[in-house]
């Protein structure tokens, strides 16, 4: 039994139902276990640029900084695509990251057996894919100095790839630490054949390599790594990278999975940790309920083991999603035939109630 403050920042489009949805299992798991979550509710995004004039008000970043853990849906849309840069409703996610200092993004990627045919992938391919991709979330080209639009003549555009040493280090040796507890094979991915950002990034994977004998390095170009997840995801288990390789890479990841929509991850620094989904706020569905919560709920589930140390409450929520595929539900976006589709809502629900019955046995 224990008291955990979580500060909940919904955010745009989607971010409302699927947070939502996500907090009818975490508030079940509660009662069944005997937990007291503390919710309290922060503004973030294109909701916090209409309210108060910022992506990121200082209310919403105290209220994290005060918090257990911090639970987030997703920001943007077209409303505020035509803001500066530096003024969308993206600029809250990348300050609040940057704020609680959450270098590594865990974002594992595993075909369900119940979803294989959702997979695009041929099923002898998809079949046993289970890995993570450990992302850089504080540094690189999001956000690098100098940068900017400018004119001379004519216009130009500036984005700068940087890195510290010590960035690359702590990142690296945490995706080591994860490898060691798997699989212990480590894929670093970079472009060290044309960026000098890619090369030191090798160069500490070299050095931290000695630190962890026992797990097994490869290194693969981006371009190449995109092919490879494709043509054999199942030989990967921990992939570490950049920040941008990084975003780029785990959505590709996600669809071997059948969805984005399936996708958790844990952000995580020394001190704070920030949870969501992989995907946006997915504006071409918003506010239709049938979004699927699962990311979501599965990021809970993270929350819980790596936030709160709840390792039982936190498998019983991936069990129970186990368990609802099983048994035929789906969210349209893992639809197929012969599967009985149901809202953003409904699948919470079932999802609860699996968890009740898993406590129960
Ligand atoms: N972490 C965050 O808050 C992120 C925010 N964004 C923002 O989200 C907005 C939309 O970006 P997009 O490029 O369209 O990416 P997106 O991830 O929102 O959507 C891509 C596609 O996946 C589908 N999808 C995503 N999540 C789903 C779910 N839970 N259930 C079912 N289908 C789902 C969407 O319907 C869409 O077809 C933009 O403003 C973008 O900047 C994008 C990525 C991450
Ligand atoms: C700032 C975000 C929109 C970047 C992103 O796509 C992500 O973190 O997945
Ligand atoms: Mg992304």
């Amino acid at each position: 039994m224990g008291v955990y403050k979580i500060a909940v920042l919904k955010g745009d489009g989607i971010g409302p139902e699927i947070v939502e949805a996500s907090l009818l299992v975490l508030k079940r798991v509660g009662e069944i276990f005997g937990h007291d979550f503390v919710l309290e509710e922060g503004l973030i995004g294109g909701k916090a640029i209409d309210e108060k004039c910022t992506p990121l008000p200082q209310e919403t970043l105290d209220l994290c900084l005060k918090a257990d853990a911090v639970l987030l849906g997703a920001v943007g849309g077209p409303k505020w695509d035509n803001l500066p840069t530096d003024k969308r409703p993206e600029k809250g996610l990348l300050g609040i990251r940057k704020a609680l200092d959450l270098y590594a993004n865990l974002r594992p990627a595993k075909v369900y057996t119940a979803l294989i045919d959702a997979s695009p992938l041929k099923k002898e391919i998809a079949q046993g894919t289970d890995f993570i991709v450990v992302r850089e979330l504080t540094g690189d080209l999001y956000y690098g100095e100098p940068r900017g639009i400018f004119r001379n003549g004519e216009r130009y555009a500036i984005n700068t790839m940087h890195y510290t040493e010590s960035q690359i280090r702590r990142v690296v040796r945490k995706a080591f630490e994860i490898a060691r507890v798997r699989r212990k094979k480590l894929t670093s991915v970079d472009k060290s054949n044309v960026l000098e950002v890619s090369a030191l990034w090798r160069e500490i994977v070299e050095e931290e390599k000695q630190n962890f004998p026992d797990v097994d390095v490869e290194h693969l170009y981006v371009d190449n790594c995109a092919m490879q997840i494709i043509k054999r995801p199942s030989t990967f288990d921990v992939i570490v990278t950049g920040n941008m390789f990084g975003d780029i890479l785990s959505d590709e990841a996600a669809v071997i999975s059948g969805s984005l929509g399936m996708l958790p991850s844990a952000s995580l620094g020394d001190k704070h940790a920030l949870y969501e989904p992989v995907h946006g706020s997915a504006p071409d569905i918003a506010g239709k309920g049938i979004a699927n919560p699962i990311a979501t709920i599965l990021s809970v589930a993270m929350m819980l083991k790596y936030s709160f140390g709840l390792e039982k409450e936190s498998s019983v929520i991936e069990q129970a999603v186990e368990r609802v595929l099983q048994m035929g539900y789906r969210t349209p976006d893992i639809s197929s035939e012969g599967t009985t589709v149901v809202g953003t809502t409904e699948m919470a629900q079932l999802i609860s109630k699996e968890v009740e019955k898993l406590c129960e046995g």
